[in-house]
């Protein structure tokens, strides 16, 4: 049997500690507000982030003190909004044990140091690549919550540490594959935030499916020249992590950044998108941070580049899309 801890018991976080619940481990969330903390470890229930489940399973338990957490921890799993991951973290570096695997589910790229959370975890923590797992493929939470069949992609340098963390969150609803390619799953989850708001504006401003397909296709097309620089494997972009994440998120009112994206092309403002959003849109971020992670490489981001006008100046959704229209002819 192995203890996992989940550091930040959000809508993901729970979920997903419900799924190494179900796999067999002893189940441990971290969080920081004391009713969530309650609900959890006295009532099997997560009403503030995940109230769709009624039951969470009995081997699942809470507490809100960092050492207690992590002291007999195998798996150490961090699902808190990226933005705070490098300040959450540092609370418990000199906590974790050598041993133990650290894992993460989020997708972002932090502002500012334009880092991925592979590098923002590591350098927290003063983790080895070796005891770094990301997590990322079509994982909705609200569908793994109610235990709908899904899959993801569990990487690691070290692929005996990858298969550990694969095993441990393999249950008869949810399949995980492995990979060593951790920089494209860092690319892959990230970047998908950000095409998902354009689509999602696209779809809230009225336009069809060719708009639709168009982002998204260009879009995967941005990622995968973005995380080839970057050094991903480009073969990680075909796959669940890529197109299988893009198609997840692009089509779903269940994924906040495309929900944030529709309330943008409806017509509301960015302060107001975010005060109607249930839950972390890690795309608005990280827009800026793509934008910069293409100047750093020198690899063109016009749908990045458009998103980020809409973000920081207001533009509308017809001005996005403008902006992918600009007279030149190039190759696919
Ligand atoms: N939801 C989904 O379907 C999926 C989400 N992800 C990724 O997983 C990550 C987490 O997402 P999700 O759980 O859904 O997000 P939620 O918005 O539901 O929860 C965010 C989590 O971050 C925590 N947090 C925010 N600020 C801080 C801070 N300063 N210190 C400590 N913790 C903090 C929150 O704690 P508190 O509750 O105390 O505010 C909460 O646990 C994101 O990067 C997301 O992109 C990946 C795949 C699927
Ligand atoms: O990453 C996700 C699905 O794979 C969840 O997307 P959102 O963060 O947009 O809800």
């Amino acid at each position: 049997m192995t203890n996992v801890t989940v550091l930040g018991a959000g809508a993901w976080g729970t979920a997903f500690g419900q799924v190494l619940a179900d796999a067999g481990n002893d189940v441990t969330m971290w969080a920081i507000e004391p009713e969530i903390v309650e609900g959890i470890r006295d009532h099997h229930h997560n009403g503030v982030r995940l109230p769709v489940v009624e039951e969470l399973p009995h081997n699942m338990t809470a507490t809100g003190d960092r050492a207690e957490a992590v002291k007999n921890a195998d798996i150490i799993v961090v699902a808190i909004a990226a933005q705070f991951a490098r300040v959450a973290l540092a609370e418990f570096k000199g906590l974790i044990p050598q041993d133990a695997i650290v894992v993460s589910l989020m997708k972002g790229i932090e502002r500012n140091t334009n880092k991925r959370m592979d590098e923002v975890v590591c350098e927290s923590l003063g983790l080895d690549a070796e005891h770094f797992a990301a997590v990322s493929g079509p994982n909705l939470s609200k569908e793994i919550a109610t235990r709908q069949p899904a899959a993801t992609v569990v990487g690691c340098a070290n692929l005996d540490n990858a298969e550990k963390v694969a095993r441990a969150c393999t249950t008869d609803y949810f399949k995980a594959f492995i990979t060593t390619d951790v920089i494209g799953l860092e690319m892959c989850g990230s970047l998908k935030n950000v095409v998902a708001l354009a689509v999602g504006m696209a779809r809230g401003a009225g336009y069809g499916e060719n708009t639709a397909a168009m982002i998204e296709t260009r879009g995967l097309a941005e990622l995968t020249a973005l995380g080839e620089a970057a050094g991903a494997d480009p073969k990680t972009f075909a796959g669940l992590a890529g197109v299988g994440d893009l198609i997840a998120t692009c089509g779903s009112p269940l994924s906040r950044n495309y929900t944030f994206g529709a309330n943008l092309g409806k017509g509301l403002s960015r302060d107001e998108a975010a005060k109607v959003s249930n839950g972390v849109a890690e795309g608005v971020p990280t827009t800026a941070a793509v934008v910069a992670l293409g100047k750093q490489y020198g690899v063109p981001t016009p749908l990045a580049c458009a998103m980020n006008r809409v973000l920081e100046e207001g533009i509308s959704c017809a001005d996005m899309l403008a902006q992918l229209f600009d007279g030149t002819i190039t190759a696919e």
